[in-house]
């Protein structure tokens, strides 16, 4: 009795919600002549996109900044099929899923057509009826075939340090297929990495020096290969645009050193194709530190441009919100070196020692 009632409500809220849904969207639709030709061309470009496979997130991406309505469409449409899919493969007719997830069939006619600017509340109802995680709608899973699923099940049962031995043990394998990412026998691929401050530009001249490797600092090496400075880049690129040389940047460095020492830029860890492959190419050392010590030692650096009282406040929270996002990351590094309180020549001495020991491993 209780289940049926809570069905029953389920699905009164489910339908009025898909139908004003339904409903704005074709209101939205029927607006204007001009703006259903607008949405015919974009559906036009979105089937171009799919037919050219540019339906991917990078293509969608780049499309998206030529054509934002294109790029919607697109989206849609992705969605549309997938939902499809998830029904073909339940064997569910478009009826059942309608009643079961309380959404209209004519809204959901549309939706698997690519024709419903879908809210994230319907989504879920969807999702939930044809008892899928979310996330299995919006993403592009079926990219990378039916095994892909079933992996990414077997991980979620897994303990955090087993997904760490996993990942190790993927990394190997991988390689092992003649992976080319892999460190070569005699290799010294040495990255540093740690937010604003850490020492990363100020320690690896140092530390290459000592080891008679080269060094490189990977900012530069994006500036030089977009021919204009990293505040340029961000203006002119956006934070993508920076994220796409960075790793190309990074794969270039990989291709012509086998022995460096690389500072790398701090957020390179929130990019995770690109993380993986530094966690993969080089041995990484977190050069930690206190949220407050950053924030001097960035003081120290830039006092000029962070002199009004509100603005180092500012620069104070963004330092301990992006530490703490990042630490988790941060903490995948091969080793961590604590640099609070200690002197650039102590924690160079504590690096040397540390390399001391890898190689004599
Ligand atoms: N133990 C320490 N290790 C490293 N640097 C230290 C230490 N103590 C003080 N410093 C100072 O902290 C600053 C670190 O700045 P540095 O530019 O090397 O950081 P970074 O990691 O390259 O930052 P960014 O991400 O902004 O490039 C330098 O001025 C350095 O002298
Ligand atoms: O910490 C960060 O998010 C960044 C640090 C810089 O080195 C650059 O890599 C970029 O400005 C982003
Ligand atoms: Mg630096």
């Amino acid at each position: 009795m209780a289940t049926t009632t809570r069905k029953t409500a389920g699905k009164t809220a489910g339908k009025t919600a898909g139908k004003t849904a339904g409903k704005t969207a074709g209101k939205t639709a029927g607006k204007t002549a001009s703006r259903s030709a607008s949405k015919a061309t974009a559906r036009k470009q979105a089937v171009k996109m799919e037919e050219a496979g540019k339906a991917t997130p990078e293509g969608m991406q780049q499309e998206a900044r030529q054509d934002s309505e294109a790029f919607t469409a697109a989206l849609s449409m992705r969605l549309g099929q997938r939902v499809r899919s998830a029904r073909a493969a339940r064997a569910m007719t478009m009826k059942q899923l309608a009643e079961e997830s309380g959404i209209s069939l004519p809204y959901l006619s549309r939706v698997e057509k690519g024709d419903g600017n879908i809210s994230i509340a319907v989504l879920y109802r969807l999702a939930t009826a044809l008892s899928l995680p979310l996330e299995h709608l919006l993403s592009d899973n079926e990219r990378y075939g039916a095994d892909y699923a079933l992996i990414v099940e077997l991980l979620k049962r897994q303990t955090h340090e087993q997904l760490s031995e996993i990942r190790q043990w993927l990394a190997d394998y991988t390689a092992g297929r003649g992976g080319a990412r892999a460190q070569p026998p005699g290799s010294l691929r040495i990255a540093l990495i740690g937010l604003r401050g850490a020492g990363k530009s100020t320690l690896g001249p140092l530390l290459a020096r000592q080891l008679d490797v080269p060094f490189i600092e990977l900012n530069r090496e994006i500036e030089k290969e977009a021919g204009v400075n990293l505040k340029e880049i961000f203006w002119l690129y956006g934070q993508a645009g920076y994220r796409r040389l960075e790793r190309r940047c990074l794969e270039r460095v990989i291709a012509t050193y086998p022995q460096v020492v690389l500072a790398t830029g701090g957020g390179i860890v929130a990019e995770p194709a690109t993380y993986e492959l530094l966690l993969h190419s080089f041995y990484n050392v977190w050069l930690k530190a206190a949220p407050d010590e950053h924030f001097a030692r960035v003081m120290a650096q830039h006092d000029a441009r962070i002199a009004s009282p509100q603005l180092q406040q500012e620069a104070m929270e963004n330092i301990h919100y992006t530490l703490e996002a990042r630490a988790e990351l941060y903490a995948l590094a091969h080793a961590t070196l604590d640099t609070s309180g200690k002197s650039v020549q102590q924690t160079l001495k504590e690096m040397t020692r540390l390399f001391a020991r890898r190689r004599a491993a």
